[in-house]
């Protein structure tokens, strides 16, 4: 099993501080959701892991060997993003051949029934795809690498509702196949909440949040009730959202509930959804801190 470690890196653009001593650890075997406001240094961050740009600090390790010009560790991941590294006037078959080379493998079989699937044919030359298909032909090199570490940067940017129905899909099938790590960098957090097992929020340039999906799940409870006997129940509870309408109050916790505390006849307690705890966390201001 191959770990990935990114070990206190921290990254500035001028005196513009994107990260500030990050580290985290992506175990193989698992797909994670890299979250975070618009620019909170998702990408900058995918771009450091694989080598594309340089840290200020920090280091990157797989399996404790550093990745910086390592072709043999940098050959065991993918990185799809925005930016095309292919020639516009290359044939999408050309571009697969020359990947396979690179890579030391490709799965045609499976990059032939993907592109049967979204209907893309890969005899068109790179350069006239459309923003869609542009996507959808970088997702399909993206699962047909034999790489251990799939990053994927925004990968459904410009698909359609139906494409990225079909592209979720596609991927869980994949991995079931053959389990690798998926890195999703997205701002589709309903889309993705059922598909990632891990997740990690980045904010103001610190980790926010680094949890299975299942301890989160855990961990968020909604209690709506009475405005008073809310704010009672949930008193000393770490609550990070509430909302009101009329006299009816919902506080948002994430973590513990106090078994001790009866709740009382007029409070129900349920749960909520990942993207509401997203939303909550990163509204906090000046939430330097992790959970
Ligand atoms: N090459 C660069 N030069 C200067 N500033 C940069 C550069 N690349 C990124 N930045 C800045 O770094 C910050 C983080 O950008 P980044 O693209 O990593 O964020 P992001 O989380 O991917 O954002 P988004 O979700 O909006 O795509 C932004 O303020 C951006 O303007």
């Amino acid at each position: 099993m191959s770990l990935l470690s990114i070990d206190h890196v921290s990254k500035a653009f001028g005196s513009h501080n994107v990260l500030s001593d990050i580290s985290l650890t992506f175990e193989e075997g698992k797909i994670y959701g890299l979250l975070g406001r618009n620019g909170a240094g998702k990408s900058t961050l995918l771009n450091i892991i694989t080598d594309r740009i340089f840290a200020n600090s920090g280091e990157v390790h797989m399996d404790s060997e550093n990745v910086a010009d390592n072709d043999s560790k940098l050959g065991m991941m993918y990185l799809m993003s925005e930016v095309d590294l292919y020639n516009d006037g290359d044939k999408l078959t050309k571009i697969m051949k020359d990947t396979e080379l690179l890579y030391g493998g490709f799965d045609h079989e499976l990059a032939e029934s993907l592109a049967t699937k979204f209907g893309l044919d890969l005899n068109q030359k790179f350069g006239k795809l459309s923003t869609g298909y542009n996507s959808i032909f970088k997702l399909i090199v993206a699962l047909s690498v034999p790489a251990k570490f799939i990053l994927l940067d925004e990968p459904v940017l410009g698909l359609d509702a139906n494409h990225r129905e079909l592209f979720y899909s596609e991927l869980i099938q994949t991995f079931s196949d053959r389990p690798r790590t998926f890195i999703i960098s997205t701002h589709l957090i309903e889309e993705v909440a059922n598909i990632v097992s891990d997740v990690v929020m980045i904010d103001m340039g610190h980790v926010l949040l680094d949890q299975s999906v299942e301890s989160i799940l855990t961990k968020n409870h909604s209690v709506v009730g009475p405005s008073e006997e809310v704010d009672q129940y949930t008193n000393g509870l770490n609550v990070i959202g509430s909302e009101q309408m009329s006299n009816l109050k919902t506080n948002y916790v994430f973590g513990n509930l106090n078994d001790d505390r009866p709740i009382p006849d007029t409070v129900q307690v349920g749960s909520f959804d990942l993207q509401k705890l997203f939303i909550f966390l990163t509204n906090i201001q000046g939430n330097g801190g992790s959970y």
